[in-house]
């Protein structure tokens, strides 16, 4: 990252465009976003099926880049990063989490949470000592020996959000993380979420297309036909 990190915000988006070939159509997923997201914010990303969550959180996860515009993060053109910068960029400084936990079934909370951090070279004692904490962190002191499937779906987000967030990185991205719970089960996640951008400082971006999330999130912004339809920091200023 250039000397601008410290200063850019951590996520600043001109004219960006995304489209998908289908047969002899163009879509455009994306038709012109402007958006900038600053460090530590909440923010979800909400509005009707097809309106370009995904495609969106995908660019803002380094996943997928766009056709058009400039998508910087932490004042970086990410255009302007080799392949294995780009790669490094999003090990190292993005959180995942999927509606569908995608948790590795055969191992146990803890050695899903570790995962990463061995992958990575970190020593055994430091891995245990890192998983443990962030398992207790999202209250799961009481699981780390349990497989994901002798756990709920609240508790298989739980162990995916500490995966997520176990390298302490910048931004963590979940893409409909609700979608497969109960909705008292979807405000505790949610609630959990804020709590740990509260505590961390990490900013967080999730999409949802439940309008009864967004109360506890300072920003939420709507998508529709691939344009930003509203952005309740812009009404707020
Ligand atoms: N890889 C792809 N190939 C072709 N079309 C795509 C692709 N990804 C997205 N699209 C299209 O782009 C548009 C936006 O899709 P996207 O998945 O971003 O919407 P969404 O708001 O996340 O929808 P949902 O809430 O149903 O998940 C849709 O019309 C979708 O069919």
């Amino acid at each position: 990252m250039t000397d601008a990190s410290s200063t850019a915000p951590l996520l600043s988006l001109r004219g960006i465009e995304r489209s998908f070939q289908l047969g002899q159509t163009r879509l455009r997923a994306l038709r012109g976003i402007d958006l900038t997201v600053a460090a530590g914010e909440f923010m979800a990303i909400w509005g009707p099926s097809g309106s370009g969550k995904s495609t969106l959180l995908n660019l803002l996860g380094l996943i997928d880049q766009a056709d058009q515009g400039l998508l910087c993060f932490e004042g970086q053109d990410v255009r302007q990063l080799s392949d294995d910068a780009l790669s490094d960029c999003r090990n190292r400084r993005i959180g995942f989490v999927f509606q569908s936990f995608n948790l590795i079934p055969v191992l146990s909370a803890l050695d899903n949470v570790g995962l990463s951090l061995q992958v990575q070279g970190v020593p055994a004692t430091e891995v245990r000592r890192r998983a443990t904490e962030w398992l207790e962190q999202v209250g799961l002191g009481d699981f780390l020996h349990f497989r994901p499937d002798r756990l709920s779906g609240g508790q298989r987000q739980r162990v995916a959000i500490a995966r997520a967030l176990v390298g302490a990185p910048r931004l963590l991205i979940a893409d409909e993380p609700t979608a497969n719970l109960d909705s008292q089960t979807s405000r505790e996640v949610i609630d959990l979420i804020e709590r740990l951008n509260r505590d961390t400082g990490v900013t967080c971006i999730f999409t949802t297309h439940d309008p009864r999330l967004l109360a506890r999130v300072p920003r939420q912004l709507r998508l529709q036909d691939g344009v930003i339809s509203q952005d309740s920091y812009q009404e707020a200023a």
